[in-house]
């Protein structure tokens, strides 16, 4: 079928979205080896919204982060993103030959002074391992660091894939405060791919789910922040979520 959605393709720097939206994707889709992954997908995030998304493994939803991070550019549709954007990944991707506060300006334009490596890590509770090598860092520090190294870029859109998922439950939930109290403070865009629901609950405006290709669900939280798992209501769009995913008894989503 012909479509007037599929426009030419356009990634990060050349169209920035309408101030009205932080991402605007439509009839995007991506396939590897002749199978779509992503389909026709249509998604728009708000300027300053925290958006999670959730989706059984392998449905694409890190194919989706990596486009909106300018990483793929092999696809179809319209992608619009801000110029300022960062991403972190599960795994920090710290440089080893390259001490802590080092990594962190890495990739910046020109010669950005220390101080700037400073402040950021100022905000990620990082400053004392400023002068370490990566290789002594513990994963919630260095999941910190990379943190720190996106936000120096002062993001618009920030990118995060499955940040926490390496981390130990203690230090995930305390990586988790703090990518609240970044996003609060800082007031870009977050878009989260997570395994986590409760994660998501905790965290997100709007949790997504991704299912054959689109976005097949779209929960909006609509609790108090900061927000407690204990709160009945808390429980209640855990469970939704959960039956969404295919994942909950009866009891659960009850
Ligand atoms: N470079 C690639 N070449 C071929 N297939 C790929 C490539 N990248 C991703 N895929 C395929 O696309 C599908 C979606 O992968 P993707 O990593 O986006 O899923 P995901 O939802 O992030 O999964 P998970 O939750 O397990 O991380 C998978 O079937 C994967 O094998």
């Amino acid at each position: 079928m012909a479509t007037d959605v599929h426009g030419p393709v356009t990634t990060g720097a050349a169209k920035p979205p309408a101030p009205a939206s932080a991402v605007r994707v439509e009839g995007l889709t991506r396939s590897f080896d002749g199978r779509a992954v992503i389909e026709r997908l249509k998604l728009d995030v708000r300027p300053g919204e925290f958006v999670a998304l959730l989706g059984r493994s392998g449905c694409g939803k890190s194919t989706l982060l990596r486009i909106l991070a300018g990483l793929d550019r092999d696809i179809e549709g319209t992608v619009l993103v801000p110029r300022r954007k960062a991403v972190a990944f599960q795994t920090p991707r710290l440089m080893p030959w390259k001490k802590v506060w080092r990594n962190v300006l890495l990739g910046l334009p020109g010669k950005p002074e220390r101080t700037v490596a400073e402040k950021a890590l100022e905000e990620v509770g990082l400053t004392h391992r400023s002068d370490a090598w990566p290789k002594t860092l513990s994963g919630g520090e260095a999941q910190r660091a990379s943190l720190a190294r996106a936000l120096v870029r002062e993001p618009d859109l920030l990118l995060l894939d499955e940040p926490f998922g390496a981390l130990d439950a203690l230090t995930r939930i305390k990586a988790q405060r703090l990518v609240g109290e970044l996003w609060q403070r800082r007031g870009c865009a977050v878009l989260l791919v997570t395994h986590d629901v409760e994660e998501a609950v905790l965290l997100a405006d709007r949790v997504l789910v991704m299912d054959g290709g689109v976005i097949a669900h779209e929960t909006t939280v609509d609790l108090d922040r900061p927000r407690n798992i204990t709160d009945p209501r808390f429980a209640e769009v855990r469970a939704g979520l959960l039956e969404r995913l295919g994942v909950a008894t009866a009891a659960e989503a009850g």
